[in-house]
């Protein structure tokens, strides 16, 4: 067993507090050091109370010398940090897992239309490795620099992927409705995710022009090998956690039900952290909440010949942390279910 020295980079978001709660359960990880761009010298318990004997050390400044040493950098910041933050470690040492949108995108210029922010350099994002872990294990293990996907495609991309890969689904014609909890939107507090506006509320954002969208379409190339241009929009539900996205798309002729059920089961039967399911009352943000389970529901319409496919997710869990931490645990050959074999929350 490998005992890892681990070190995190925004450890104050909603992403970072996630991270420490599966790392401290985690039986290869010894040491956990947090860092700070704005809080040097706090003690991590003092502001997060329920971390108490957990976390009681000062928070550091984010320093190149200190971060080489660790074995694994996790880095949940906003984007636009890493791509300047990154570069001198890259194969310096530690495993970089970096959580926010910087290296994911193999194109610079779209990174920059999309997000309109500065891309990293060319190099170290043609590095990074994808790491939708249940598609691209065998490149994450060797990977210097792993670009954790974003939560939405997560979910959409699990669900939609098997089915487009084995032509089961027309992907020309995908349009993908998904809704997410508010902790999406991370700690910082805003007009649209303050408790009185966002309370009570159901609503619409960032119509047809989600960063998202440009990563979906380039992991539908990458691993099913097509190209198409989707529809995809996001909503914002007054919850806390979790991503339910309903995609739409005709089914190829011949096609059946039976076959994509068949097509999602196979595809998964080796993967613990993806369930098939088949009763569409089981299925639900509160089956998956605290947990890295990506839950998956098909439902072929016959009088329209289109599939309802649903992919559902902890945000901050399969979406985030949890999923950075499985590909943590395939770069150092440990079970994907280490420190992550938990139960959702349910209620
Ligand atoms: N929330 C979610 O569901 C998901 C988020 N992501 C992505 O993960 C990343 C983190 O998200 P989340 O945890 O929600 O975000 P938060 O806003 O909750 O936290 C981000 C943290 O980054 C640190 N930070 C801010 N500015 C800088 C800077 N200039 N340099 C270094 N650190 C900085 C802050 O800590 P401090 O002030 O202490 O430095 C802050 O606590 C984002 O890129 C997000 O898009 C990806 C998937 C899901
Ligand atoms: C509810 C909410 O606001 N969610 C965020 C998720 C952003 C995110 O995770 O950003 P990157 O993956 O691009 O880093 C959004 O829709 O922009």
């Amino acid at each position: 067993m490998s005992v890892l020295k681990v070190g995190i980079v925004g450890a104050t978001g909603y992403g970072g507090l996630e991270l420490i709660r599966f790392l401290h359960n985690h039986k290869a990880v010894e040491q956990i050091e947090l860092f700070t761009s704005s809080e040097e010298g706090v003690i991590f318990s003092s502001k997060f109370g329920h971390l108490v004997q957990i976390a009681d050390t000062p928070l550091q400044k984010i320093d190149y010398e200190a971060l080489e040493k660790y074995d694994v950098v996790f880095t949940s910041t906003p984007s636009g940090v890493t791509s300047e933050l990154l570069p001198p470690l890259v194969g310096k040492g530690p495993k970089l897992i970096d959580l926010s949108g910087d290296f994911r995108l193999k194109d610079p210029t779209s990174y920059e239309t999309w997000y309109g922010k500065k891309a990293a350099p060319l190099d170290i994002i043609q590095q990074s490795v994808y790491g939708l872990t249940e598609w691209n294990a065998e490149n994450v293990q060797q990977a210097a620099l792993i670009a954790n996907p974003g939560c939405y495609p997560t979910a959409v991309l699990l669900s939609v992927l098997p089915l487009i890969k084995e032509r089961l689904i027309d992907p020309s014609f995908l349009i993908i409705d998904a809704k997410s909890g508010i902790s999406g939107a991370g700690n910082k507090p805003s007009q649209t995710t303050h408790f009185s506006e966002a309370n009570e509320n159901f609503s619409i954002y960032k119509t047809n022009s989600h960063q998202h969208i440009p990563e979906i379409e380039q992991a539908i190339s990458m691993f099913a090998d097509v190209q198409t241009t989707i529809t995809f929009n996001t909503h914002l539900v007054p919850m806390t956690r979790g991503i339910l996205s309903t995609s739409y798309a005709p089914i190829m002729p011949g096609a059946t039900e039976e076959q994509l059920i068949s097509c999602l089961k196979n595809t998964y039967d080796k993967h613990p952290f993806v369930r098939i399911v088949t009763d569409v009352n089981s299925l639900g943000i509160n089956r998956v909440k605290g947990s890295n389970y990506c839950d998956i529901f098909v439902k072929v319409d016959s009088r329209t010949n289109r599939a309802t496919i649903v992919g559902v997710i902890d945000n901050l869990v399969k979406g985030a942390a949890g999923q950075a931490i499985q590909n943590m645990n395939v770069q150092f050959d440990l079970p994907q279910t280490t420190g992550l074999d938990v139960v959702p929350f349910f209620i």
